[in-house]
């Protein structure tokens, strides 16, 4: 393993909150060549890697993650084989962008959401060349480096495309975000690149709203109904302009064929700006 990190090089410090799969502490990382670096730890929770075939396969999963380096992807330096399992990973001073949008609320420009839009875009333009799903794309799963840099993390447990297909059938028994999910996946758990342009117009419509859950209070079910049966879309936010409404409204085809890919959406949202 590339990137093993032992625990008598972390220094971990202060809680940052609880993010998906474990909680997250700010960290100090004395690396080998003796640069410390600042870093956060998520310390992963007990029952994620219980059993031996579970840890393995996540161990590979690691390996897989911390040879993507993008400048829209938050870097895995290294996981440290502890129990519990800890990821090491660049800190994002600023935190989530949900928790962002919460605090600093309509005080974020309209332009500095249309430079986060283009950089989740493109790191997951990124992972799409790479054929790597994210499966949870959501604004608690995108985090601030600075006012200007947004950066996708927890691509954590993707699964790399099986050879020749082009969706992936969920299995396990991980909890699925229903709002955020195209209507194949709530119906079939198929989950595809197209699933990913669907949860990137469901980020889009958070963005927009500074933050708002979507479809509030409603279950799977009822959220299944409305999108699938009666075609129903969340309603267009009203600081969003126009350009982005469409844009959302094509990530929302109901054939997973006809939503674009992130390659074309990177190329609209950087040629408009
Ligand atoms: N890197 C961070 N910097 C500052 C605050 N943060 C970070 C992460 C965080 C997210 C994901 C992660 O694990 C990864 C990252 C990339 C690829 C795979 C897993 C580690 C920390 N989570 C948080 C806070 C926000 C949430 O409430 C917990």
């Amino acid at each position: 393993l590339t990137c093993l990190i032992k625990e008598s090089e972390l220094k971990i410090g202060t809680q940052l909150g609880d993010g998906s799969f474990g909680i997250v502490h700010k960290g100090e990382w004395n690396r080998s060549d003796g640069v410390i670096i600042p870093v956060a730890v998520k310390v992963l929770k007990e029952d994620l890697v219980q059993h031996q075939a579970v840890y393995d396969d996540f161990v590979r999963e690691v390996e897989a993650m911390h040879s993507l380096q993008h400048p829209c992807l938050i870097r895995l330096h290294g996981v440290v084989l502890s129990h519990p399992l800890m990821m090491v990973t660049e800190l994002a001073p600023l935190g989530s962008l949900l928790d962002y949008l919460h605090k600093e609320c309509s005080h974020t420009s309209i332009c500095s959401l249309w430079q986060f839009a283009s950089e989740i875009a493109s790191g997951m333009a990124f992972l799409e060349s790479r054929r790597l799903l994210h499966r949870d794309l959501a604004c608690r799963n995108v985090f601030l480096t600075s006012k200007t840099q947004a950066k996708i993390g927890d691509f954590g447990l993707l699964r790399p495309l099986p050879p020749g297909s082009d969706c992936y059938i969920m299995t396990e028994q991980r909890r699925v975000p229903f709002p955020w999910c195209a209507p194949e996946s709530l119906k079939l758990r198929q989950f595809s690149l197209a699933t990913d342009v669907w949860m990137f117009g469901i980020t889009l419509w958070e963005m927009y709203t500074f933050g708002e859950e979507p479809w509030a209070g409603l279950s799977g079910h009822e959220i299944l109904n409305k999108i699938d049966k009666k075609g129903e879309r969340l309603i267009d936010p009203p600081a969003a302009p126009e350009i982005i409404c469409n844009l959302m409204h094509r990530c929302w085809a109901a054939n997973p064929a006809d939503r674009p890919r992130f390659s074309q959406i990177v190329i609209e949202l950087t040629s408009q700006s």
